[in-house]
């Protein structure tokens, strides 16, 4: 529920300046996490705002403040896949169209479609991922495993509820055509952030890299739009070492927690989710370089003028092999899996 006070009082006040939030906040380098969980959703707002979006689709402030309360308290809160994964993620789509102008490649619907997914797109997460969903015969894989992707399903089934509840609709005012378009890409971005989703469209993402964008071809906008989803959702990787060393503390968290519980249901985890087994610094030195970077490596063939994005992920992978270099030489402690990084 969401309580009044809170949200009359971001209705009354006036939709902050941006750089107000953080004279930095505009930059690549900048890291969304620092800012308070009071000032998130002032940050949203101003995002919206910022990117013009408030105006162009006509949006009710009262509406929009509804929405992303409704959205923030939509998180539950296990370590990683929280509300300021989400919100971080909204971030570097805000960073995209400030740095990279993709306004230019993508039309205002897309680009809309593509802000309103990053909030959205891990809505009711659980901290478990598909395979444990079917495998402990949740009710999200009763609703959706014979689809495949049961949680980005549930994702994106939770933010129609919200769109579908009273007052919070942020598309209400857009004529027929924008909105049935809106809610098609909305659906395909949020089914999109299944990462087997996106390793299955590497091939054709690495043929409009090279080949170039074509503006006119409605295919390039489709692969684009999920390059750029699937490069907010992992944009963590393209900070500084600071919050790559403390997302992997969080995901693990999540990851062995899952691997409890499936070794108390009598399965054998997978190693990345068994603390016992987990060597991180492989682990996410094979992430970064079968995932992450090539991911950026796309990102920087199409968008000039991101290949610091790269270069900061690239970074990321050599500090993880300096870590695995040290741990390997370190007597082997009987400790967790988080020891080296005290
Ligand atoms: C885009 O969707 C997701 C969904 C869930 C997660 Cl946790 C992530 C994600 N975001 N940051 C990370 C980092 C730093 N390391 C990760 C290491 C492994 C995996 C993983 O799922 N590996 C199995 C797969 C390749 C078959 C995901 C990791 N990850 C992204
Ligand atoms: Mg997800």
């Amino acid at each position: 529920k969401v309580n009044e006070d809170e949200t009359a009082r971001l209705i009354v006040d006036k939709i902050p300046e941006i750089t107000s939030i953080h004279p930095d906040v505009s930059v690549f380098s900048f890291t969304p996490r620092v800012i308070y969980d009071d000032q998130t959703i002032p940050c949203c707002l101003a995002m919206f705002e910022d990117m013009g979006m408030i105006n162009r689709w006509r949006i009710h402030k009262e509406t929009l403040v509804k929405f992303v309360l409704m959205v923030k308290k939509g998180y539950r809160d296990p370590p990683y896949h929280n509300w300021y994964h989400a919100f971080s993620v909204s971030h570097f789509c805000y960073l995209l169209y400030k740095n990279l102008r993709i306004d230019q490649l993508l039309t205002d619907v897309e680009l809309f479609a593509l802000f309103v997914a990053c909030l959205c797109h891990d809505l009711d997460h659980r901290g478990t991922n598909n395979a444990f969903q079917v495998s402990s015969k949740s009710v999200l894989a009763a609703l959706y495993s014979s689809e495949g992707s049961v949680l980005e399903r549930h994702h994106f089934a939770q933010a129609m509820c919200i769109l579908n509840t009273e007052g919070c609709n942020i598309f209400e005012n857009l004529n027929k055509r924008d909105y049935e378009q809106a809610l098609d890409l909305f659906q395909e971005i949020i089914l999109a952030t299944d990462l087997a989703h996106h390793l299955s469209a590497v091939k054709d993402l690495e043929t409009m890299a090279k080949e170039g964008y074509d503006k006119s071809n409605p295919r390039c906008h489709t692969l684009l739009t999920c390059l750029l989803m699937t490069s907010c959702d992992l944009s963590d990787q393209t900070k500084g070492w600071g919050t790559t060393k403390k997302i992997a503390e969080l995901i693990y968290q999540e990851f062995f927690r899952q691997g409890d519980l499936e070794k108390s249901m009598g399965y054998r985890p997978h190693e990345m989710m068994d603390r016992e087994k987990a060597f991180i610094p492989d682990l996410q030195i094979s992430f970064l370089e079968n995932i992450a970077m090539p991911l950026y490596r796309i990102l920087g063939d199409l968008l000039p003028g991101s290949e610091c994005v790269y270069e900061a992920v690239k970074a990321n992978r050599d500090t993880w092999m300096q870590i695995r270099e040290t741990a390997k030489h370190k007597p082997i402690t009987h400790g967790n899996s988080f020891d080296f990084f005290k």
